[in-house]
């Protein structure tokens, strides 16, 4: 997956209007967007088709799949027939549950990235102990992409130690979380940022500094 300017825009937000009034206005240097539980349970699985369909870019659904192999099936199915590209997937559920997940994408031709560690200080509690399993895991069942912590970059190397350099690694945390992009991106090949551009007044500014901020 190649993301431009190695930015993923966390479409954290309630609407498809709003959503869509944030793309046109930073689609040009954006290819790849996540989406997740704020936008879908609110607007539907329709946000997805729409946001692909008005952008051509790549949608990755955030919906960290954390269920029993049928359940993820019936979940992974309906994610890829609505457009998605790629579908973020707990690891921490188990080998049958993440294969699942990877057998359905590779169905649709789509992909899955199997969430290791998250950056949220809860982590902590009881992903971290398990996180390089996860990974290790992981790269057992042949995964090729993987989403770890920008707030944690020793986690983060560890990770990429673990995946090796021919694994998608992205990250979140950048901005409002505290993780910062270009330091992010020494173990990263692209970062997630939600917030820190959405919420900022100029968005299109917010983007282009962090563009600005880190080598591409
Ligand atoms: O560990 C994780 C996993 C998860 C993810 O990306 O899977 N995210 C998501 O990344 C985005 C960060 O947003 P902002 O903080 O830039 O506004 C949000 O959509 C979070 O749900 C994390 O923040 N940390």
């Amino acid at each position: 997956m190649e993301v431009k300017n190695k930015i993923i825009l966390a479409l954290d937000v309630p609407t498809t209007r709003k959503a869509i009034e944030i793309m046109d206005n930073l689609s040009d240097n954006l290819n790849t967007v996540k989406i997740g539980y704020p936008l879908v349970l609110a607007e539907g699985l329709e946000s997805v088709t729409r946001i692909k369909e008005e952008y051509g870019c790549r949608v990755i659904c955030d919906f960290k799949v954390a269920d029993i192999p049928a359940t993820n099936e019936k979940i992974a199915d309906a994610t890829f027939k609505a457009g998605a590209d790629a579908l973020i997937v707990h690891g921490f559920v188990g080998e049958d549950s993440a294969a699942s997940c990877l057998e359905t994408a590779t169905k649709h031709g789509g992909e899955i990235f199997l969430l290791t560690e998250m950056s949220h200080p809860g982590a902590a509690q009881f992903l971290q102990p398990v996180s390089m399993d996860i990974a290790r895991m992981g790269v057992k069942m042949g995964i090729h992409n993987y989403v770890g912590p920008s707030t944690r970059l020793d986690r983060l190397k560890k990770i990429r130690n673990i995946i090796g350099e021919d694994s998608f690694l992205i990250s979140p945390g950048v901005g409002v979380q505290g993780g910062d992009p270009q330091d992010t991106l020494e173990f990263a090949n692209a970062i997630i940022v939600g917030r820190s551009i959405y919420l900022d007044n100029d968005p299109v500014n917010a983007l282009n500094s962090i563009i600005d901020s880190i080598e591409l």
